[in-house]
């Protein structure tokens, strides 16, 4: 590699492999492939106007002689911050609305009903800093903020569902929180989800600026699906994705914001997990590209000080409750991921393998309340290993 970031996992494999050994490990990785998208307009015209990486997959349910088919399209934007980190607040914002703007028209040129930004899409993920100033800026009130107002008039206009990650700023106790604004397709702001988890790992200093969550677990109910949104760090927690399922989710969404060197092997592998365990879509959205700010940071890991986050690798991609994936989108494009789906399928594979059935909630419900305790004594059977070997002076 010429130290360039390579384009995609899937264009690492066609340059490797060919046809039928090609749709093998495809097989093998993905499982079941999903189809593409025949679409009426000019895909690759949308595509070589914006920029961006479109890639569009159909996924079918069995047919069910008591219920139609619940057919949703779903869409994913990432995308890379538009100007740099050193220009103005509301420069910065409007730029991403303009670009984001043009992404979600193009959405509804293909038919998404419900589309999911990235993590605090309207910012650079300056929390690396540490620095309150200009980037506690950028917080905004979930029901009445630019972003808002902004999405609303087009979420009206596409008849679209819009999931939209910002920085919140409460409007009532002026505290910062990391947050996922859903509006209807009315336009209407249906609520919002916090979240859950925050992160202490490498430059993700984010419980600098904010704390946990206090929404819970919501599923929205959209004329669409059941809705829910697992944001970024808490795809660590299988208990995080669990609730949601709980509640009934039919698509959870993880907008997210990672970098490579990090996460990048997880990636594949949690929200498709969750997907699989939960019996629901999930649809894994990263932002892309590098993020330099003006002051140089350190965050106690060893690294020395430097002025960037890493590369964010996108990667976006989306699973069945059978556990099959879509390709991932690009590593270094901006992109659109449509993926048509029947929500039906949720049903059918809770009903084929009954993890909501065999779970044994009561079981864990009382294990963890125990675990939980501050005298909690782990079941351990045996010997403790002795860890401890003869130490000699030589
Ligand atoms: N935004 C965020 O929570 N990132 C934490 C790092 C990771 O989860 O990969």
């Amino acid at each position: 590699m010429s130290g360039k970031e390579s384009e995609s996992l899937e264009s690492l494999l066609e340059r490797g492999l060919q046809d039928l050994e090609l749709d093998e490990a495809k097989r093998i990785i993905y499982g079941r492939s999903w189809t593409k998208i025949k679409h009426s307009c000019d895909v690759d015209k949308i595509a070589a106007d914006l920029s961006i990486d479109v890639q569009g997959y159909t996924v079918g349910a069995r047919i069910e002689q008591t219920r139609s088919p619940r057919i949703v399209r779903i869409g994913a934007i990432q995308n890379a911050i538009v100007r740099k980190t050193t220009d103005g607040v509301d420069d910065q914002r409007n730029a991403l609305h303009d670009r984001v703007g043009k992404i979600i028209k193009a959405a509804a040129d293909l038919g998404v009903n419900v589309i999911c930004m990235q993590e605090a899409w309207t910012m650079p993920f300056a929390f690396c800093t540490r620095e309150k100033l200009p980037w506690t800026e950028f917080a905004e009130s979930a029901e009445n903020g630019p972003t808002t107002r902004f999405l609303q008039k087009l979420a009206l206009k596409h008849n679209m569902v819009i999931v939209s990650p910002i920085l919140e700023r409460d409007d009532v106790t002026g505290t910062i929180w990391n947050t996922a604004v859903i509006i209807d397709n009315h336009g209407a702001v249906l609520g919002k989800h916090r979240k859950n988890h925050i992160p202490r790992v490498g430059d993700f200093n984010e419980s600098t600026y904010y704390y946990e969550g206090n929404t819970g677990h919501p599923v929205f109910q959209t004329e669409f699906g059941r809705i829910a949104v697992n944001i970024c760090y808490g795809r660590h927690h299988p208990l995080n994705w669990l609730m949601f399922g709980l509640n009934g989710a039919e698509i959870v969404f993880n907008p997210s914001a990672t970098v490579s060197g990090l996460s990048e092997h997880l990636w594949g592998v949690e929200a498709r997990n969750a997907a699989i365990a939960n019996h629901y879509f999930t649809c894994a959205i990263n932002r892309v590209g590098a993020e330099s700010f003006p002051n140089e940071f350190t965050s106690g890991d060893g690294k020395p000080a430097h002025k960037d986050f890493g590369w964010f690798y996108g990667s976006s991609y989306v699973t069945a409750p059978d556990g099959c994936r879509t390709p991932g989108l690009s590593r270094v494009k901006d992109g659109l991921l449509v993926a048509e789906l029947d929500l039906n399928m949720c049903q059918q594979v809770q009903d084929t393998w009954g993890f909501k059935m065999t779970q044994r909630l009561p079981l864990y419900a009382n294990k963890l309340k125990e675990a939980s305790q501050l005298n909690y004594k782990p079941q351990r059977i045996g010997r403790n290993q002795t860890n401890d070997r003869e130490t000699t002076d030589e």
